[in-house]
């Protein structure tokens, strides 16, 4: 108790200024460790609180905190919780990720199916919402799967009753997003993967703002999406015409994009694995996007 007055009242005085350093005013300072690994400021109000309550507290009352090495898991664990005065709690630090909306778009043949197939199948709790459309199925296309394969008259209906997000006319057909498909699977939990053209996107970016992740798909170059297409056998000369101009207006959108992914020629597996990181880092944001539909 001498000591401690002696010790007090030479850090008042400037006699000895060093004595002022944090290593001689912050408790356990002096051992150049933080024991118990707690924010100085838990650390001080602690040591102040044993120091006080030295005053008040016998010896056989204070908590004991095992040495470490020698202590058992549990034993230690009781032992700082007491310590500390309230239970430590098993709530997880941060809340779960809110679900995402993840917009893919990019020229004609680029690779939007493909990636989002693949990533289908790498990745849970992901929904990728069926588009309505007014075109014919191609060969090998499911209904409810590709797509909802409606009429032109079917498919205004849909518009006159507001049941779709957002919906535009591509290539004389109609093609739009449901928008229950969306609030079913994000009430599950479920990230959402749509798929649109360039026009799809400006007025979703319109709709959604910055609730949503706008991910712009291209090849490595103009010949490389040719021969893509080409390659597709799904076109005619003159469809091809039109496919490949529009391309060569829609890259420039590019900027309007919150990531843009390079779909190389033989390089699919890449492409979906970068498109999954962007859902990953996206979900890892302190600052969640929240989206309503
Ligand atoms: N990285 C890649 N390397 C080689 N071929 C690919 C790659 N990605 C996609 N493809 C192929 O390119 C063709 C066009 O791909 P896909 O149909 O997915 O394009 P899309 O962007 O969905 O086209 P559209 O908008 O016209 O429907 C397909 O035959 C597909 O298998």
């Amino acid at each position: 108790m001498l000591c401690r007055r002696i010790f007090t009242s030479f850090l008042r005085s400037n006699t000895y200024p060093f004595l002022k350093h944090p290593k001689f005013t912050t408790p356990f300072a002096f051992l150049d460790v933080n024991p118990l690994n707690l924010r100085p400021s838990v650390l001080t109000s602690l040591t102040h609180k044993s120091i006080s309550s030295n005053c008040t507290m016998s010896d056989s009352r204070r908590p004991v905190i095992p040495d470490v090495d020698k202590a058992d898991k549990i034993e230690l664990f009781r032992a700082l919780e007491s310590s500390l005065g309230t239970p430590f709690s098993s709530q997880p630090f941060v809340p779960n990720a809110s679900p995402l909306i993840i917009v893919i778009c990019g020229p004609s043949g680029v690779g939007k199916d493909a990636v989002i197939k693949r990533l289908r199948e790498v990745r849970q709790n992901l929904h990728f919402v069926v588009t309505a459309t007014s075109r014919d199925m191609r060969p090998g296309e499911i209904n409810g799967k590709d797509y909802f394969f409606v009429s032109k008259d079917e498919f205004l209906t849909m518009v006159e009753r507001n049941e779709l997000l957002e919906y535009a006319l591509v290539y004389g057909d109609y093609k739009g997003i449901p928008k229950q498909q969306i609030r079913d699977y994000m009430a599950e939990g479920c990230d959402i993967v749509l798929r649109v053209d360039i026009q799809g996107a400006d007025t979703l970016r319109r709709i959604l703002g910055n609730s949503a992740v706008f991910v712009f798909l291209v090849a490595e170059s103009e010949s490389a999406l040719v021969q893509r297409l080409i390659g597709r056998k799904t076109e005619t000369k003159e469809t091809l015409l039109v496919r490949i101009a529009t391309a060569r207006e829609e890259v420039k959108h590019v900027k309007r994009f919150d990531y843009v992914v390079v779909n190389a020629e033989g390089e699919l597996e890449n492409s979906v694995k970068l498109v999954e990181s962007i859902i990953d880092a996206e979900k890892a944001k302190v600052q969640q996007r929240r989206v309503i539909i």
